[in-house]
């Protein structure tokens, strides 16, 4: 085996006539935190379940932790770990109970060991004997990592884990991650959250099925080669339906008393701005960040199926 742990190349997967997956291919290293991020529908799930070996594809080929994602895919589904969207538990049991009842579902072997340690490092020891109905987004998500992780697998899969949860508990679970990572553990992790898509190692970036961008956030954005401005004063609304309909602006999006503008022309972008604002508002040049390129990645790729 080498040292990737999901190496998967041009699958393809249909839903009747809809094509939800598209020639996607992904290499993922021993150890990386891969962020996996598109909007809702874009096929993250789908292609989430194909390189867990739970749907096959319609085409393409791969591994998973040096498994066959066609033909071994019982064994693949016994070493991974996957955090499913909707998981389920019992309520009426505590979370020591759950994870008892899991190990038993999983046939594993020295359960109560198994489950004493997986309760000590992910934090839940003092939490155990309460009930899981009665706890709150944070620790059922905790619980639900806990719940697959018991067989100590090499590699996670986490589909959208922090969803609904608050900022506080969702910090707390990427310390967590980043812990296992440490320990050599990969995981690979979708969310709509951008904060979290900068914790990962590495990100990958899904529309209507389709891998826009992949790799270092800092090679995703240099690789788009754009250029935003900040442009800080009152009258922001109207200033930014005035640069709207200029071609050289790409985007542009305002938070609180700062409106950002986004080209792929740094010249033209400049002019425009000292040309329409006539000298009345402060103006600067800013990083482009994570949010930015993938929002003018998604708007690129609308234009282009629709021309
Ligand atoms: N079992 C299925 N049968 C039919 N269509 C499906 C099935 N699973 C997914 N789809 C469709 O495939 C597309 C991709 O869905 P998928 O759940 O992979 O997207 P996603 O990016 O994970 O979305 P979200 O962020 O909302 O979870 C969607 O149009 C969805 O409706």
């Amino acid at each position: 085996m080498n040292d990737l742990c999901i190496d998967v190349h041009h699958l393809n997967k249909h839903f009747g006539h809809h094509h939800a997956v598209k020639d996607f291919s992904l290499q993922v290293a021993r150890g990386e935190i891969y962020g996996f991020l598109g909007p809702n529908g874009s096929g993250k799930t789908t292609s989430i379940r194909m390189m867990c070996g739970l749907i096959t594809p319609d085409s393409g080929s791969g591994h998973c932790l040096g498994m066959d994602i066609f033909t071994q895919r019982e064994a693949i589904k016994r070493r991974i770990g996957y955090m499913t969207q909707h998981f389920s538990m019992w309520e009426n049991l505590t979370i020591r109970e759950n994870l008892l009842f899991i190990a038993r579902l999983h046939n594993l072997q020295q359960r109560r060991e198994r489950v004493a340690r997986t309760l000590a490092e992910l934090g839940l020891e003092s939490r155990q004997h309460q009930l899981a109905g009665a706890l709150s987004g944070g620790w059922k998500q905790r619980m639900a990592l806990a719940a697959c992780m018991l067989h100590q697998p090499s590699l996670l899969f986490l589909d959208e884990p922090t969803a609904g949860v608050d900022p506080k508990a969702r910090r707390e679970f990427w310390h967590t991650l980043h812990q296992l990572s440490e320990e050599g553990v990969s995981i690979l992790v979708s969310t709509h959250y951008m904060d979290e898509a900068e914790r990962c190692h590495k990100v990958a970036y899904l529309s209507y099925g389709h891998l826009l961008a992949n790799g270092t956030i800092p090679s995703i954005i240099q690789a788009l080669n754009l250029t935003t401005m900040r442009i800080t004063g009152a009258g922001l609304p109207a200033l930014e339906n005035r640069l709207q309909p200029f071609p050289v602006v790409e985007q542009t999006v305002i938070f609180g008393n700062n409106l950002f503008v986004t080209s792929r022309d740094e010249a033209q972008l400049t002019a425009l701005i000292t040309a329409v604002t006539g000298g009345s508002y402060a103006i600067a040049k800013v990083d482009t960040n994570l949010e930015d390129a993938f929002t003018w990645l998604m708007k690129n790729h609308d234009e282009k199926i629709n021309n």
